[in-house]
Protein backbone atom coordinates (compact mmCIF):
# COMPACT_ATOMS: atom_id res chain seq x y z
CA UNK A 1 0.00 0.00 0.00
CA UNK A 2 1.82 2.98 -1.35
CA UNK A 3 2.10 5.78 -0.52
CA UNK A 4 0.10 5.27 3.07
CA UNK A 5 -2.58 6.79 4.17
CA UNK A 6 -2.90 9.13 6.63
CA UNK A 7 -5.19 6.62 8.54
CA UNK A 8 -5.94 2.99 8.49
CA UNK A 9 -8.89 0.98 9.82
CA UNK A 10 -8.38 -2.36 10.45
CA UNK A 11 -11.15 -5.23 10.14
CA UNK A 12 -10.57 -7.87 12.59
CA UNK A 13 -10.66 -11.06 10.53
CA UNK A 14 -12.64 -13.88 11.05
CA UNK A 15 -10.28 -16.16 10.84
CA UNK A 16 -7.16 -17.51 12.40
CA UNK A 17 -4.33 -15.95 10.47
CA UNK A 18 -1.60 -18.18 9.43
CA UNK A 19 1.08 -18.25 6.48
CA UNK A 20 4.46 -17.60 5.69
CA UNK A 21 6.14 -14.61 6.87
CA UNK A 22 9.98 -13.10 6.46
CA UNK A 23 10.62 -10.72 9.07
CA UNK A 24 12.63 -7.87 7.82
CA UNK A 25 16.48 -7.68 8.52
CA UNK A 26 17.53 -6.94 12.21
CA UNK A 27 17.71 -3.15 12.88
CA UNK A 28 19.97 -3.37 15.61
CA UNK A 29 22.50 -5.85 13.47
CA UNK A 30 22.15 -3.84 10.57
CA UNK A 31 22.99 0.00 11.58
CA UNK A 32 25.78 -2.35 13.68
CA UNK A 33 27.27 -3.83 10.67
CA UNK A 34 26.91 -1.02 8.01
CA UNK A 35 29.04 1.19 10.86
CA UNK A 36 31.57 -1.57 10.93
CA UNK A 37 32.04 -2.07 7.15
CA UNK A 38 32.55 1.54 7.13
CA UNK A 39 35.48 1.51 9.49
CA UNK A 40 37.12 -1.38 8.00
CA UNK A 41 39.39 -0.96 4.97
CA UNK A 42 38.20 -2.89 2.15
CA UNK A 43 34.53 -4.26 0.52
CA UNK A 44 32.40 -5.89 2.90
CA UNK A 45 28.73 -7.52 1.49
CA UNK A 46 26.15 -7.38 4.21
CA UNK A 47 23.25 -9.47 2.99
CA UNK A 48 19.72 -10.13 4.81
CA UNK A 49 20.39 -6.43 5.96
CA UNK A 50 17.02 -4.09 6.73
CA UNK A 51 16.29 -1.24 4.23
CA UNK A 52 14.22 1.16 6.46
CA UNK A 53 14.22 5.22 7.69
CA UNK A 54 16.92 4.15 10.96
CA UNK A 55 19.03 2.40 8.43
CA UNK A 56 18.66 4.53 5.28
CA UNK A 57 19.51 7.86 7.98
CA UNK A 58 23.17 5.01 8.68
CA UNK A 59 23.82 4.82 5.25
CA UNK A 60 23.44 8.02 4.14
CA UNK A 61 25.54 9.53 7.48
CA UNK A 62 28.01 7.13 6.32
CA UNK A 63 28.38 8.53 2.37
CA UNK A 64 28.54 11.85 3.73
CA UNK A 65 31.71 10.46 5.47
CA UNK A 66 33.25 9.70 2.27
CA UNK A 67 32.05 6.04 1.99
CA UNK A 68 30.77 4.31 -0.69
CA UNK A 69 27.13 2.21 0.17
CA UNK A 70 25.87 0.40 -2.68
CA UNK A 71 22.15 -1.50 -2.83
CA UNK A 72 22.79 -4.43 -5.69
CA UNK A 73 19.34 -5.16 -4.06
CA UNK A 74 16.88 -5.05 -1.50
CA UNK A 75 18.45 -6.46 1.16
CA UNK A 76 22.17 -6.26 0.61
CA UNK A 77 24.53 -3.17 1.10
CA UNK A 78 27.61 -3.15 -0.44
CA UNK A 79 30.22 -1.34 1.55
CA UNK A 80 33.58 0.34 0.48
CA UNK A 81 36.30 2.15 2.67
CA UNK A 82 39.01 3.22 3.39
CA UNK A 83 38.85 1.78 6.76
CA UNK A 84 38.66 5.86 7.63
CA UNK A 85 36.05 8.49 8.17
CA UNK A 86 36.27 11.53 6.34
CA UNK A 87 34.96 14.63 7.99
CA UNK A 88 31.06 15.31 6.56
CA UNK A 89 30.67 18.82 4.85
CA UNK A 90 27.30 19.52 6.77
CA UNK A 91 25.85 18.04 10.13
CA UNK A 92 24.79 14.51 10.32
CA UNK A 93 21.04 14.44 10.66
CA UNK A 94 20.10 11.11 12.07
CA UNK A 95 16.51 11.93 12.96
CA UNK A 96 14.65 9.85 15.45
CA UNK A 97 17.05 6.35 14.67
CA UNK A 98 18.72 6.00 18.21
CA UNK A 99 21.32 3.33 17.00
CA UNK A 100 22.69 5.26 14.53
CA UNK A 101 22.85 8.90 16.23
CA UNK A 102 24.87 6.86 19.58
CA UNK A 103 27.19 4.61 17.38
CA UNK A 104 28.11 7.59 15.47
CA UNK A 105 28.50 10.04 18.12
CA UNK A 106 31.73 7.77 19.22
CA UNK A 107 32.61 6.74 15.54
CA UNK A 108 32.94 9.96 14.63
CA UNK A 109 35.79 10.86 17.08
CA UNK A 110 37.90 8.83 15.10
CA UNK A 111 38.17 11.33 12.11
CA UNK A 112 40.16 13.83 12.36
CA UNK A 113 37.89 17.24 11.94
CA UNK A 114 34.58 18.62 13.95
CA UNK A 115 31.56 16.51 13.16
CA UNK A 116 27.92 18.05 14.28
CA UNK A 117 25.70 14.64 15.32
CA UNK A 118 22.05 15.76 15.48
CA UNK A 119 18.45 14.56 14.92
CA UNK A 120 14.91 15.52 14.39
CA UNK A 121 12.86 17.02 17.32
CA UNK A 122 11.87 13.69 19.29
CA UNK A 123 15.84 12.71 19.29
CA UNK A 124 16.62 16.22 20.60
CA UNK A 125 14.44 14.83 23.72
CA UNK A 126 16.47 11.83 24.34
CA UNK A 127 19.72 11.93 26.61
CA UNK A 128 23.44 11.26 25.23
CA UNK A 129 25.28 12.70 28.14
CA UNK A 130 27.07 9.77 29.83
CA UNK A 131 27.79 8.98 26.06
CA UNK A 132 29.71 12.34 26.11
CA UNK A 133 30.62 12.17 29.25
CA UNK A 134 32.86 8.98 28.56
CA UNK A 135 34.33 10.52 25.50
CA UNK A 136 35.74 13.42 27.05
CA UNK A 137 36.97 11.04 29.83
CA UNK A 138 39.01 9.47 27.30
CA UNK A 139 40.38 13.17 26.34
CA UNK A 140 37.88 13.62 23.04
CA UNK A 141 36.00 16.93 23.12
CA UNK A 142 32.56 16.48 22.44
CA UNK A 143 29.87 18.70 23.84
CA UNK A 144 25.80 17.93 23.92
CA UNK A 145 24.76 21.56 25.71
CA UNK A 146 21.30 19.98 26.21
CA UNK A 147 22.32 16.84 27.21
CA UNK A 148 20.45 15.54 23.92
CA UNK A 149 21.69 15.80 20.78
CA UNK A 150 22.98 18.47 18.69
CA UNK A 151 26.42 16.92 19.94
CA UNK A 152 29.59 18.64 19.00
CA UNK A 153 32.68 16.43 18.39
CA UNK A 154 35.94 17.41 17.51
CA UNK A 155 37.52 14.37 16.50
CA UNK A 156 41.62 13.69 16.88
CA UNK A 157 41.29 10.60 14.45
CA UNK A 158 42.14 8.65 17.52
CA UNK A 159 39.89 7.24 20.18
CA UNK A 160 41.99 7.77 23.58
CA UNK A 161 43.17 4.30 25.51
CA UNK A 162 42.55 3.30 29.14
CA UNK A 163 39.91 2.53 30.90
CA UNK A 164 36.49 4.15 30.57
CA UNK A 165 33.50 4.12 32.89
CA UNK A 166 30.06 4.29 31.35
CA UNK A 167 26.31 4.82 32.64
CA UNK A 168 23.96 2.63 31.01
CA UNK A 169 21.15 2.82 32.77
CA UNK A 170 19.33 4.91 29.92
CA UNK A 171 20.63 3.13 27.06
CA UNK A 172 22.93 0.58 26.39
CA UNK A 173 23.77 2.35 22.98
CA UNK A 174 26.27 4.31 24.90
CA UNK A 175 28.25 1.04 25.30
CA UNK A 176 28.09 -0.23 22.25
CA UNK A 177 28.80 2.91 20.94
CA UNK A 178 32.08 3.09 22.67
CA UNK A 179 32.93 0.00 22.13
CA UNK A 180 32.69 -0.36 18.57
CA UNK A 181 34.75 2.63 18.21
CA UNK A 182 37.44 1.62 20.84
CA UNK A 183 39.85 -1.14 18.11
CA UNK A 184 40.93 2.72 16.76
CA UNK A 185 42.31 3.38 20.84
CA UNK A 186 45.89 4.78 21.17
CA UNK A 187 46.45 1.32 22.83
CA UNK A 188 43.85 -1.44 24.50
CA UNK A 189 40.84 0.18 25.92
CA UNK A 190 38.52 -1.17 29.13
CA UNK A 191 35.21 -0.29 28.68
CA UNK A 192 33.35 -0.64 32.05
CA UNK A 193 29.41 -0.06 33.01
CA UNK A 194 28.81 2.55 36.24
CA UNK A 195 26.57 0.84 37.96
CA UNK A 196 24.92 -2.43 37.00
CA UNK A 197 22.14 -1.18 36.12
CA UNK A 198 21.55 -1.37 31.75
CA UNK A 199 18.98 -1.99 29.78
CA UNK A 200 18.77 -5.11 27.34
CA UNK A 201 22.42 -6.20 27.94
CA UNK A 202 22.06 -8.74 24.92
CA UNK A 203 22.43 -5.75 22.84
CA UNK A 204 26.09 -5.45 24.02
CA UNK A 205 26.47 -9.19 23.32
CA UNK A 206 25.19 -8.38 19.18
CA UNK A 207 27.78 -5.87 19.31
CA UNK A 208 30.43 -8.06 20.53
CA UNK A 209 29.36 -10.44 17.72
CA UNK A 210 29.04 -7.95 15.28
CA UNK A 211 33.02 -6.75 16.10
CA UNK A 212 34.49 -10.14 16.40
CA UNK A 213 33.11 -11.14 12.85
CA UNK A 214 34.70 -7.37 11.59
CA UNK A 215 38.55 -9.22 13.29
CA UNK A 216 38.17 -6.59 16.35
CA UNK A 217 39.65 -8.60 19.57
CA UNK A 218 37.71 -8.04 22.40
CA UNK A 219 37.63 -9.60 25.57
CA UNK A 220 35.52 -9.77 28.76
CA UNK A 221 37.66 -8.13 31.85
CA UNK A 222 35.14 -9.07 34.24
CA UNK A 223 31.37 -8.25 34.92
CA UNK A 224 29.94 -5.37 32.93
CA UNK A 225 33.21 -4.63 31.67
CA UNK A 226 35.59 -5.31 28.15
CA UNK A 227 38.94 -4.86 26.96
CA UNK A 228 38.98 -4.02 23.56
CA UNK A 229 42.42 -4.53 21.46
CA UNK A 230 43.69 -1.51 18.85
CA UNK A 231 43.37 -3.95 16.12
CA UNK A 232 40.50 -1.65 13.87
CA UNK A 233 38.48 -3.72 11.88
CA UNK A 234 39.16 -6.56 8.80
CA UNK A 235 36.25 -5.94 5.67
CA UNK A 236 34.11 -8.86 5.75
CA UNK A 237 30.91 -10.70 4.68
CA UNK A 238 28.40 -10.70 7.25
CA UNK A 239 24.62 -12.37 6.84
CA UNK A 240 22.05 -9.98 9.08
CA UNK A 241 19.27 -12.18 10.81
CA UNK A 242 16.01 -11.34 10.94
CA UNK A 243 14.24 -8.68 13.12
CA UNK A 244 12.98 -9.85 16.62
CA UNK A 245 11.24 -7.14 17.49
CA UNK A 246 9.76 -7.32 14.23
CA UNK A 247 8.84 -10.59 15.00
CA UNK A 248 7.15 -9.82 18.49
CA UNK A 249 4.12 -8.67 15.97
CA UNK A 250 3.58 -11.41 14.13
CA UNK A 251 4.61 -13.40 17.19
CA UNK A 252 1.34 -11.34 18.41
CA UNK A 253 -0.80 -12.01 15.94
CA UNK A 254 -0.21 -15.50 16.00
CA UNK A 255 -1.85 -15.90 20.07
CA UNK A 256 -4.85 -13.03 19.07
CA UNK A 257 -6.01 -14.93 16.38
CA UNK A 258 -4.95 -18.39 16.81
CA UNK A 259 -3.03 -18.70 13.70
CA UNK A 260 0.07 -20.04 12.72
CA UNK A 261 2.75 -18.14 10.95
CA UNK A 262 6.17 -19.71 9.55
CA UNK A 263 8.68 -17.21 9.81
CA UNK A 264 11.33 -19.06 8.64
CA UNK A 265 13.61 -18.47 11.85
CA UNK A 266 12.44 -20.72 15.19
CA UNK A 267 12.30 -18.09 17.91
CA UNK A 268 15.30 -19.92 19.90
CA UNK A 269 17.58 -18.92 16.87
CA UNK A 270 17.45 -15.62 17.14
CA UNK A 271 20.91 -13.47 18.50
CA UNK A 272 18.41 -10.71 19.97
CA UNK A 273 16.93 -9.93 23.09
CA UNK A 274 13.50 -9.57 22.37
CA UNK A 275 13.32 -13.19 20.87
CA UNK A 276 12.52 -13.83 24.94
CA UNK A 277 8.97 -11.97 24.38
CA UNK A 278 7.79 -15.58 22.53
CA UNK A 279 7.97 -17.58 25.29
CA UNK A 280 6.04 -14.75 27.12
CA UNK A 281 3.30 -14.08 24.11
CA UNK A 282 3.04 -18.13 23.63
CA UNK A 283 1.46 -18.14 27.50
CA UNK A 284 -1.74 -16.02 26.06
CA UNK A 285 -4.13 -15.88 27.06
CA UNK A 286 -2.77 -16.83 30.43
CA UNK A 287 0.51 -14.28 30.85
CA UNK A 288 2.18 -13.91 34.16
CA UNK A 289 1.04 -11.51 36.17
CA UNK A 290 4.37 -9.75 36.37
CA UNK A 291 6.38 -9.11 33.78
CA UNK A 292 10.62 -8.12 33.99
CA UNK A 293 10.34 -6.03 29.88
CA UNK A 294 14.13 -4.56 30.89
CA UNK A 295 15.40 -7.63 28.92
CA UNK A 296 13.30 -7.31 25.68
CA UNK A 297 12.00 -3.05 25.86
CA UNK A 298 10.95 -2.62 22.17
CA UNK A 299 8.42 -6.49 22.90
CA UNK A 300 6.96 -4.32 25.93
CA UNK A 301 4.04 -2.27 23.17
CA UNK A 302 3.45 -5.61 21.63
CA UNK A 303 3.16 -7.38 25.33
CA UNK A 304 1.41 -4.56 26.97
CA UNK A 305 -1.50 -4.56 23.36
CA UNK A 306 -1.45 -8.67 23.64
CA UNK A 307 -1.88 -7.98 27.92
CA UNK A 308 -5.43 -6.21 27.50
CA UNK A 309 -6.65 -9.42 26.20
CA UNK A 310 -5.60 -12.08 28.43
CA UNK A 311 -7.63 -13.71 31.10
CA UNK A 312 -5.80 -11.97 34.45
CA UNK A 313 -4.23 -8.36 33.97
CA UNK A 314 -0.62 -8.37 33.61
CA UNK A 315 2.29 -5.44 35.48
CA UNK A 316 4.94 -4.49 33.34
CA UNK A 317 8.17 -3.75 35.80
CA UNK A 318 11.50 -2.96 34.93
CA UNK A 319 10.84 -0.54 31.85
CA UNK A 320 11.81 3.36 33.56
CA UNK A 321 13.89 3.44 29.73
CA UNK A 322 10.64 3.15 28.04
CA UNK A 323 10.27 6.98 28.68
CA UNK A 324 13.03 8.07 26.60
CA UNK A 325 12.70 6.01 23.68
CA UNK A 326 11.15 7.32 20.07
CA UNK A 327 7.89 8.79 22.99
CA UNK A 328 7.46 7.95 26.54
CA UNK A 329 6.23 4.49 25.65
CA UNK A 330 4.85 3.99 28.89
CA UNK A 331 2.73 7.23 29.08
CA UNK A 332 1.66 6.05 25.17
CA UNK A 333 0.58 2.80 25.63
CA UNK A 334 -1.61 3.67 28.73
CA UNK A 335 -3.10 6.90 26.90
CA UNK A 336 -3.65 4.20 23.71
CA UNK A 337 -5.55 1.25 25.91
CA UNK A 338 -7.57 3.95 27.98
CA UNK A 339 -8.29 5.73 24.54
CA UNK A 340 -10.16 2.48 23.34
CA UNK A 341 -11.69 1.63 26.94
CA UNK A 342 -11.16 4.06 30.11
CA UNK A 343 -9.63 2.19 32.92
CA UNK A 344 -7.63 -0.60 30.25
CA UNK A 345 -3.83 0.18 31.89
CA UNK A 346 -2.37 2.99 34.26
CA UNK A 347 0.92 4.34 35.06
CA UNK A 348 2.07 3.65 38.60
CA UNK A 349 5.90 5.22 39.02
CA UNK A 350 7.17 3.71 35.98
CA UNK A 351 5.26 0.51 35.99
CA UNK A 352 2.94 -0.03 33.31
CA UNK A 353 -0.39 -2.12 34.52
CA UNK A 354 -2.55 -3.51 32.20
CA UNK A 355 -6.23 -4.07 33.68
CA UNK A 356 -6.44 -6.76 30.91
CA UNK A 357 -10.41 -7.80 29.56
CA UNK A 358 -11.26 -10.96 27.28
CA UNK A 359 -14.34 -9.60 26.97
CA UNK A 360 -13.03 -6.59 24.58
CA UNK A 361 -12.76 -9.29 21.38
CA UNK A 362 -15.07 -9.21 19.00
CA UNK A 363 -16.60 -5.57 20.38
CA UNK A 364 -17.33 -2.50 18.52
CA UNK A 365 -15.11 0.31 20.30
CA UNK A 366 -13.84 3.29 17.52
CA UNK A 367 -10.85 4.78 18.63
CA UNK A 368 -8.12 6.28 16.91
CA UNK A 369 -4.92 5.80 17.88
CA UNK A 370 -2.30 8.66 18.18
CA UNK A 371 1.16 6.94 17.41
CA UNK A 372 3.41 9.55 18.62
CA UNK A 373 6.00 9.25 15.54
CA UNK A 374 6.51 6.27 17.53
CA UNK A 375 6.74 2.80 14.65
CA UNK A 376 6.29 0.27 17.69
CA UNK A 377 2.85 2.29 18.90
CA UNK A 378 1.34 1.90 15.36
CA UNK A 379 2.29 -1.84 15.09
CA UNK A 380 1.54 -3.13 18.49
CA UNK A 381 -2.03 -0.92 18.37
CA UNK A 382 -3.03 -2.76 15.13
CA UNK A 383 -2.86 -5.71 16.93
CA UNK A 384 -5.93 -4.48 18.86
CA UNK A 385 -7.21 -4.00 15.81
CA UNK A 386 -7.92 -8.02 14.93
CA UNK A 387 -9.62 -8.32 17.90
CA UNK A 388 -11.82 -5.01 17.93
CA UNK A 389 -14.01 -3.86 15.33
CA UNK A 390 -13.37 0.43 15.03
CA UNK A 391 -9.25 0.55 15.35
CA UNK A 392 -8.06 3.03 12.93
CA UNK A 393 -4.18 3.57 13.53
CA UNK A 394 -2.95 7.15 12.37
CA UNK A 395 0.26 7.99 10.74
CA UNK A 396 0.70 4.22 9.81
CA UNK A 397 3.82 5.49 7.63
CA UNK A 398 5.97 6.17 11.09
CA UNK A 399 6.16 1.55 10.87
CA UNK A 400 9.12 3.02 8.26
CA UNK A 401 11.55 3.12 11.32
CA UNK A 402 12.37 -0.59 10.99
CA UNK A 403 9.69 -2.10 9.35
CA UNK A 404 8.33 -0.59 5.86
CA UNK A 405 6.39 -3.75 4.51
CA UNK A 406 4.02 -4.28 7.56
CA UNK A 407 0.73 -2.83 6.55
CA UNK A 408 1.18 -4.95 3.27
CA UNK A 409 2.40 -8.09 5.60
CA UNK A 410 -1.26 -7.18 7.04
CA UNK A 411 -2.76 -7.47 4.25
CA UNK A 412 -1.40 -10.53 2.71
CA UNK A 413 -2.05 -12.26 5.79
CA UNK A 414 -5.99 -11.45 5.03
CA UNK A 415 -6.63 -8.53 7.19
CA UNK A 416 -8.60 -5.74 5.31
CA UNK A 417 -7.32 -2.31 5.98
CA UNK A 418 -9.61 0.68 5.27
CA UNK A 419 -7.54 4.15 4.32
CA UNK A 420 -9.23 7.57 5.53
CA UNK A 421 -8.44 10.70 6.33
O1 LIG B 1 21.57 -1.46 20.66
C1 LIG B 1 20.52 -1.52 20.02
O2 LIG B 1 20.48 -1.90 18.83
C2 LIG B 1 19.25 -1.16 20.69
C3 LIG B 1 19.20 -1.05 22.06
C4 LIG B 1 17.95 -0.72 22.78
O3 LIG B 1 18.01 0.64 23.17
P1 LIG B 1 18.57 1.14 24.61
O4 LIG B 1 19.89 0.56 24.81
O5 LIG B 1 18.60 2.63 24.44
O6 LIG B 1 17.59 0.68 25.64
C5 LIG B 1 16.72 -0.88 21.90
O7 LIG B 1 15.62 -0.28 22.52
C6 LIG B 1 16.94 -0.27 20.54
O8 LIG B 1 15.81 -0.41 19.72
C7 LIG B 1 18.07 -0.94 19.83
C1 LIG C 1 14.00 2.18 20.70
C2 LIG C 1 14.06 1.90 19.40
O1 LIG C 1 14.92 2.45 18.51
P1 LIG C 1 16.22 3.37 18.62
O2 LIG C 1 16.62 3.49 20.07
O3 LIG C 1 17.25 2.65 17.80
O4 LIG C 1 15.81 4.67 18.02
C3 LIG C 1 13.14 0.91 18.79
O5 LIG C 1 13.37 0.51 17.63
O6 LIG C 1 12.17 0.49 19.43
Amino acid sequence: MHPLPPALTITPPDRPLSGRVAPPGSKSITNRVLLLAALANGTSRLTGALKSKDTTLMARALREMGVTVEEPDATTFLVTSHGKLRTPAAPLFLGNAGTATRFLTAAVATLDGTVIVDGDDEMRLRPIRPLVDALNALGISAVAPSGCPPVTIHGMGRFGKGRVEIDASLSSQYVSALLMAAPFGDGPIEVALAGKDIGARGYVDLTLAAMRAFGADVTEAGDGAWLVQPTGYRATDFHVEPDASAATYLWGIEALTGGTIDLGVAADAFTQPDAAAQAVIAKFPDMPAVIDGSQMQDAVPTLAVVAAFNNTPVRFVGIANLRVKETDRIRAVANELNRIRPGLAMEEGDDLLVASDPALAGQTMPARIETYHDHRIAMSFALAGLKIRGITILDPACSGKTYPEYWDMLENLGVELTPSN
